[in-house]
C-alpha cells in the first residue's frame, strides 16, 4: 500500500509505516499548492494527513478515487465530510486523548496570560518600556474561585476543568451534548444551558467540535450577555467566533479579555484589530505542540494505516458507523 504523508511528522511514525513494509510519500516541499496535493492523493492508497488547509470533501473523494483511508494527524476532524466518507466506505483515523493534556495546558496557559496581562507586559519590557512601579497601571484579575465555564466538556475540556478547578479552587459550570456524570463526581461540575452558561462564567472556554452550524456561535447579542469580567478563551476552532464581533465586545467592555489559540481565518492577519489590544493574547494553533504529544500523534496515525493495510479495523477511528452501516 501506497501512503502519502504530506508534511514531516516525528520519524516514530514514519518508522512503524516503513517498517509495516508500506511505501511513504512525503514531499520534498511542505507547501503545496492544491493541485500538487491532489496529485499526491491520486497516487497513494492512503494519506497521513497534516493540517486542514485542504478540505475532504465531495470534490475531493470524486478526484481522488484511489484514498482508501485517511490518517487524521489531529483529534479534530471538522475539515472532513463525513458522510461522504461512510457513503464510501472510507474509515476515518484522528488522534484523540494524547494531545488533551497539552492542548488544555494550553487553555490555561491563555487563561492566565489575560488574566494577569502576561503578553502586555512581556511586549513592554521587549519595547524597552519597563515603566515604573504603578498601582494603577495594567491590573490583572484573580481566578481564585471563579466560576470556569466550559462549552463542549469532553476530553480537553475536561482537563481544562480539572486543572482550574485543583489550582485555583474554580468553581465549574459546563454545557455539553451530554451530561459528564465524572465531571460532576470528581470537580462538582454542574450542568448548565448555554445562556446560564454564558451569563454566569467569568472564564468562558470553548473546547466543542467545531460544525458548520456552530460558525459565529460567540457573536455580539452573545458577548453582551457575559460578565463584564469575562475572559473568553477559544482552543478549538476559530469558526466558533466572529472576530469583527469579539473586538467591538472587548473595545466597549462588554467582556474583559480574550485568548486564542485558533482564529478565523489561520493564520491571522497582522493586521487584525483584535492583536493591538492589550487584553489579547493569541497563539498559532500550538494545542499540541509538545514534543509528547506530536511523537503520540503520529504513532496512532501510523497505527491506523498500518491495521488498515492488515485488513482490520482502524483503532483511533472518527467515523465508526463506516463498519456498521453495511452489517
Ligand atoms: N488548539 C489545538 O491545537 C487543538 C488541539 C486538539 C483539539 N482541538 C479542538 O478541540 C476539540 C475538542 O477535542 P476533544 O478531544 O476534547 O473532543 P471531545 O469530542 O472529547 O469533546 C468535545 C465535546 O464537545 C461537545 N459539543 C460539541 N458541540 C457542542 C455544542 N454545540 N454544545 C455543547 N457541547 C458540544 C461534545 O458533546 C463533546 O463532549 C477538537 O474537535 C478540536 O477542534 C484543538
Ligand atoms: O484538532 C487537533 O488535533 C488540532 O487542532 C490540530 O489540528
Amino acid at each position: 500500500m501506497k501512503v502519502f504523508v504530506n508534511k514531516r511528522i516525528p520519524e516514530a511514525g514514519i518508522n512503524m509505516l516503513k517498517e509495516a513494509g508500506l511505501e511513504v510519500f512525503i514531499p520534498e516541499h511542505e507547501n503545496l499548492s492544491h493541485e500538487e496535493w491532489l496529485i499526491f492523493c491520486q497516487n497513494n492508497d492512503a494519506i497521513l494527513s497534516i493540517g486542514a488547509e485542504f478540505k475532504y470533501d465531495k470534490d475531493f473523494f470524486d478526484q481522488c478515487p484511489n484514498i482508501k483511508t485517511i490518517a487524521l494527524y489531529s483529534v479534530g476532524f471538522d475539515h472532513v465530510d463525513i458522510k461522504e466518507a461512510n457513503r464510501r466506505n472510507i474509515p476515518v483515523g484522528n488522534t484523540p486523548d494524547v494531545l488533551s493534556k497539552a492542548t488544555s495546558d494550553i487553555a490555561f496557559l491563555l487563561m492566565q496570560s489575560v488574566a494577569r496581562r502576561a503578553s502586555y507586559n512581556f511586549q513592554k519590557v521587549k519595547d524597552g518600556n519597563w515603566g515604573d512601579f504603578d498601582p494603577l497601571h495594567a491590573l490583572g484579575q484573580e481566578l481564585y474561585g471563579k466560576t470556569l465555564g466550559i462549552m463542549g466538556l469532553g476530553r480537553i475540556g475536561f482537563e481544562m476543568a480539572e486543572k482550574s478547578h485543583k489550582a485555583f479552587d474554580m468553581k465549574i459550570i459546563y454545557h455539553n451534548r451530554n451530561r459528564n456524570e465524572e465531571a460532576e463526581k470528581k470537580l462538582n461540575a454542574t450542568y448548565v444551558s448555554f445562556e446560564e452558561l454564558i451569563e454566569q462564567s467569568d472564564v468562558l472556554s470553548v473546547h466543542a467540535n467545531f460544525t458548520p452550524e456552530q460558525k459565529d456561535l460567540f457573536n455580539m447579542p452573545v458577548f453582551e450577555k457575559m460578565k463584564s469580567n469575562a475572559i473568553f478563551i477559544n482552543t478549538a476552532r476559530g469558526g466558533f467566533q466572529n472576530e469583527k464581533d469579539l473586538y467591538e465586545a472587548l473595545i466597549s467592555k462588554q467582556i474583559w479579555g480574550a485568548g486564542l489559540d485558533v482564529t478565523n481565518p489561520e493564520p491571522m492577519s497582522k493586521e487584525s484589530p483584535l492583536l493591538e489590544l492589550s487584553n489579547v493574547c493569541v497563539l498559532p494553533h500550538i494545542g499540541s505542540a509538545t514534543l509528547e504529544a506530536r511523537t503520540g500523534m503520529a504513532k496512532m496515525a501510523a497505527e491506523n494505516i498500518v491495521a488498515f493495510s492488515k485488513g482490520e479495523k482502524i483503532p483511533y477511528c472518527a467515523n465508526p458507523e463506516v463498519y456498521s452501516k453495511n452489517s
